[in-house]
């Protein structure tokens, strides 16, 4: 379970407060997060993750009370347990398709690379069609082909959460329903919990759950 309670988070630099007073997230599920631009989705994420901190409020997942962990901590708990798929898909542009789809190797100095994983990484590629690119930099790819590259690197440690932002934005509609598919069959078969984020509503009816941040706008900022 992710439990998110009296959470409150702004950035220093600007107006935006986002409040969510409770929201439970089901283990094992696939949730759908819908909501208005600038509405705070990717800000959310970014607190589960524990990548930004809370002014006040909680959240766990499954016992781990995240936002009591000291940094450090918070980072060994996200490289274990969390995989990401970021809106701006964060590769590493001097690294080839397979070492950044391998970069959890590389930053998690308890995860060493071995034949298994390196496979994991060859079965990825191949199953969102990315197979003959795996020796490219980057820089060369579509937008597209990149996103799947992060989507293959988020899935490379079978983590029990899989925060995604928008992983199907750049992908034309087949395969965007091939990557939807993949990441639900993650859920299905392995027990992963799903939060995506989506602008695309035709989706919807994939998912277990849907959280519309309509519900967490202010008076003020629905007013704007
Ligand atoms: N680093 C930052 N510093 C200051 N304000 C920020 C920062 N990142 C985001 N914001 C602001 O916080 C608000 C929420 O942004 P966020 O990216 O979470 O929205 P979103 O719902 O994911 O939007 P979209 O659907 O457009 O991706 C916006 O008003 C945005 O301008």
């Amino acid at each position: 379970m992710i439990a998110i309670s009296n959470l409150n988070f702004r950035y220093p630099s600007s107006a935006f407060d986002l409040r969510v007073d409770d929201l439970q997230i089901t283990p094992g599920s696939a949730t759908a997060v819908v909501g208005p631009s600038g509405s705070g989705k990717t800000t959310l994420l970014n607190l589960i993750a524990g990548i930004l901190r809370p002014n006040s409020g909680q959240i766990t997942i499954e016992d781990t009370k995240v936002t009591a962990l000291p940094d450090a901590a918070k980072r060994k708990f996200r490289l274990k347990n969390i995989g990401m798929v970021f809106q701006d898909f964060e590769l590493i542009e001097y690294l080839n398709v397979l070492d950044n789809i391998l970069l959890p190797c590389r930053i998690n100095t308890s995860l060493p690379l071995t034949v298994d994983l390196r496979q994991r990484a060859e079965e990825l590629a191949a199953l969102v069609g990315i197979s003959s690119h795996l020796r490219k930099s980057v820089t060369k790819l579509s937008q597209g082909e990149r996103q799947r590259v992060a989507i293959c690197r988020a899935l490379l440690t079978r983590p029990s959460l899989l925060l995604a932002d928008e992983p199907t934005g750049n992908l034309d509609p087949v395969t965007s329903e091939q990557i939807l598919q993949l990441l639900l069959k993650t859920v299905r078969d392995e027990g992963t919990t799903l939060v995506m984020v989506t602008h695309d509503h035709s989706l919807l009816h994939h998912f277990d759950h849907t959280v519309d941040f309509e519900q967490f706008l202010t008076a003020a900022a629905k007013a704007e």
